[in-house]
């Protein structure tokens, strides 16, 4: 199996984090969308966002997604990927999607520790606990919809990465 393998949920989920571990797991590439951007155009999410907005920035992250689609790699989305149709369709289409499912408190907690505002400046300009509530509002349905298979992403990263390797095996068994 050399099928790329998608990470997508919500800011703080664990997606570069469990990424890299996976690729390791797996001996695959691994890449993160957003540090990809950085390396290629020296700004950061927030530099993006001042000179072009989020729709500059959106653009952007889905021309990432197509540049860095290869076998054999794990790709770190950003949260916001899967807003756009043609990013669920394409993921779908190229490998298999995972959606790192947290509950919002526990996301709450890990981006209060782990701010990184330089990569994640405010999507609402709320308070973050409102700004975490809002945001899964508005996508819990698109990453369901984009995801192949839905993971607790509570637990610890080696059992996150060991459930995900075992539904992949099981995937590739049916
Ligand atoms: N399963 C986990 N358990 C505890 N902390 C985690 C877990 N996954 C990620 N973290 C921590 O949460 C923060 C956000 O993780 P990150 O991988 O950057 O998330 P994402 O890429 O989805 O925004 C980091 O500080 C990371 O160490
Ligand atoms: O949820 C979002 O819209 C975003 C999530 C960030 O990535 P992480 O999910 O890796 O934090 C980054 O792409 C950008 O700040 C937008
Ligand atoms: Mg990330």
């Amino acid at each position: 199996m050399t099928q790329p393998l998608f990470l997508v949920g919500p800011r703080g989920c664990g997606k570069t984090t469990v990424g890299q571990g996976l690729a390791a797991s797996l001996g695959f590439h691994f890449v993160d969308t957003d540090r990809w951007l950085l390396e290629q155009s020296g700004a950061t999410v927030a530099e993006i966002v001042e000179q072009e907005g989020w729709p500059g920035f959106r653009a952007r992250e889905s021309q990432a997604l197509q540049a860095v689609t290869q076998p054999a790699t794990v790709v770190a989305t950003g949260g916001g990927m899967v807003l756009a149709e043609a990013n669920r369709v394409f993921m779908r289409n190229h490998g298999a999607v995972i959606y790192l499912q947290v509950p919002a408190e526990t996301l709450a907690e890990r981006l209060m520790a782990s701010p990184e505002e330089d990569q994640r400046p405010t999507l609402t300009g709320k308070p973050m606990v409102e700004e975490i509530e809002d945001v899964l509002a508005q996508r819990e349905a698109l990453y369901q919809a984009a995801a192949h298979h839905v993971i607790d992403a509570s637990l610890p990263v080696e059992l996150i990465i060991a459930r995900i390797l075992e539904v992949l095996r099981l995937a590739r068994a049916s």
